[in-house]
């Protein structure tokens, strides 16, 4: 499997945001999208799942499990919100989600019990989600994740204000993500604790070619 994205371009408004960004990752690799702020990471990230229409330039999976028409078919988005309704369980919202997305070719979800204790949240899924803390209701999004099997994770500040048992605990989901097969292209200001993922630094109009940390 891969995503190849070639010559994207993305406006917001009246303004170009970013042109000719091209990017290929094989399954089992993870990209780090970096960059100034409103350099046009989120941008890119929105492109990517399908919420924002391209300027220009394609982004496709190849050879997936399944055929599919648009990437974001294949793909989780973890935004800035959480995309949890605050007054249903968090029981409750992991299994709309679950039912929502279904799987994709390749893999199964998990349920909502365990995607909690996937999280280290397993003992409150009964809970209205807005009763519980930020942090928690990160960590609630990030299981949103685990419930419906999707190849491609496109995650947008996915730790940001988690603390660093938080931070590690991501970098595992991920890890086995990408050890099923799985793609991740995760736009931070934080290091994931990943190793060996490549890197597109957005610079507004430019962007470098692809690096891989050492
Ligand atoms: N709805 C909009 N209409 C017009 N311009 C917008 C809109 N949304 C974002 N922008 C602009 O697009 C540019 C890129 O924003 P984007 O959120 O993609 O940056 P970013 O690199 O993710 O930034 P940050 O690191 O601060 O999250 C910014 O200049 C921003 O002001």
């Amino acid at each position: 499997m891969r995503l190849v994205a070639e010559g994207l371009s993305a406006r917001r408004g009246e303004d170009l945001i970013f042109q000719d960004v091209s990017f290929e990752i094989a399954g089992g690799e993870a990209l780090v999208v970096k960059g100034a702020n409103g350099s046009g990471k989120s941008t890119l990230l929105r492109v990517l799942a399908g919420l924002l229409p391209a300027e220009k330039g394609t982004a496709k999976l190849l050879a997936a499990a399944q055929p599919v028409e648009r990437l974001s078919e294949a793909a989780h988005y973890l935004g800035h919100r959480n995309a949890m309704k605050r007054e249903l369980t968090v029981d409750e919202n992991l299994s709309f989600w679950k039912a929502f997305f279904g799987d994709f070719a390749g893999g199964t979800g998990v349920s909502a019990d365990e995607a909690a204790e996937s999280v280290g949240l397993g003992g409150i899924v009964h809970l209205p989600f807005g009763y519980l803390s930020a942090g928690q209701q990160r960590r609630m999004a990030m299981a949103k994740l685990l419930v419906a099997w999707r190849p491609v994770w496109i995650l947008d500040e996915p730790t940001a204000a988690l603390d660093a048992a938080a931070e590690a605990m991501f970098a595992g989901l991920v890890t086995a993500h990408l050890a099923h097969g799985g793609i991740a292209i995760a736009a931070t200001h934080q290091p994931l604790g990943l190793e060996g993922v490549k890197e597109l630094r957005m610079k507004g109009f430019e962007y470098s070619s692809l690096e891989t940390w050492a």
